[in-house]
């Protein structure tokens, strides 16, 4: 890749999406000013992103209670380098709620410092490959692929936004024992979502009465956000960024081995190569498939 590429921005090694990122704001973000109070979900891209922003946005602005205000949950726990609504982050109150991308070298210091706290979500890269296939093809600003095995190629060789998925996933877990960094894993919160909601808000040290909890799980299902004008980012893709078509959605099927149907033999064996070549070390076990009813 080189700078030239219409649809990524490599800083510093890694791949932002060119058209939504501020490079002077990338400049600068390392000593992007961190208060202890900020809450990060850190995530590669297609991992469970905009779900744990539903999720943390109930917990904190009890969205749950006060449904007639429209505020859409990624104002409430805006992208720090896509500030898609060009929010002012210092005139923000506290506390103060963020997505990212970003990987852990690339963190501002007082993050790496440990303050604030951080949720990093991940999840099985094939169905990461699998909803990145169809998010790229659905966006004019990624790029489209004629088919999941061209995809494939990019995805292993880290030319797609979030850069290579080993990377990411292992910047973090060196600092999984950190007291401020909780990992939680997309396949378990689709099981149990209720214990994940639970543990989430006790990480937080946000208590929450039987009839929030109830609430909260209720509007972060699947189904529910996606007919969630202010959780399911509809308009955002519509209005704001632009789709090549209107057939898709970013809420779109929300499994678990979705890779399955896409994924011929040939292509998983590849992929399985490549993954057991450079993940062999790395303690972290996925869950490919559940059985959903
Ligand atoms: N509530 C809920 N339950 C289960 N799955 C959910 C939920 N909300 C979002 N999703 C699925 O997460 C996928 C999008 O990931 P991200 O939000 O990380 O995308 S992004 O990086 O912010 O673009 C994308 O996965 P796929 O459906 O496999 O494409 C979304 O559908």
């Amino acid at each position: 890749m080189d700078d030239e590429d219409k649809y990524l921005l490599k800083f510093k090694g890694y791949n932002f999406e060119r058209s939504l990122v501020d490079i002077d704001f990338l400049e600068n973000l390392d000593n992007f000013e961190i208060r202890d109070d900020d809450v990060f979900i850190i995530t590669y891209p297609k991992s469970g992103t905009i779900w744990t922003q539903q999720i943390l946005s109930l917990i904190y602005y009890e969205g749950h209670r006060n449904r007639t205000e429209l505020v859409e949950t990624v104002d409430r726990s805006p992208f720090l380098e896509y500030n898609l609504h060009k929010i002012d982050y210092e005139k923000r109150p506290s506390p103060r709620l963020f997505a990212s991308h970003i990987p852990y070298y690339l963190a501002p210091k007082g993050l790496k410092n440990k303050k604030a706290k951080v949720i990093y979500v991940y999840r099985n890269p094939k169905d990461v490959l699998t909803s990145y296939f169809h998010f790229s093809n659905l966006l004019i600003t990624l790029e489209a692929s004629n088919n999941i095995g061209d995809f494939m190629e990019r995805f292993l060789d880290g030319k797609v936004v979030g850069s290579f998925w080993v990377d990411h996933i292992r910047g973090w877990y060196e600092h999984r024992h950190d007291f401020n960094i909780l990992f939680m894993m997309y396949e378990e919160m689709k099981k149990d979502l209720r214990s994940s909601v639970l543990k989430i808000s006790s990480f937080l040290e946000k208590e929450l009465s039987e009839e929030d909890l109830d609430a909260i799980v209720n509007q972060a299902a699947f189904k529910n956000m996606k007919v969630d004008p202010q959780a399911n980012y509809d308009s955002i893709l519509q209005n704001e960024i632009g789709m090549r078509t209107n057939k898709g959605q970013f809420l779109r099927k929300g499994t678990v081995g979705d890779w399955k149907h896409h994924l011929t033999v040939e292509q998983n064996e590849r992929f399985d190569r490549v993954f057991q070549r450079k993940m062999k070390d790395f303690p972290l076990k996925f869950i490919w498939e559940i059985d959903e009813e």
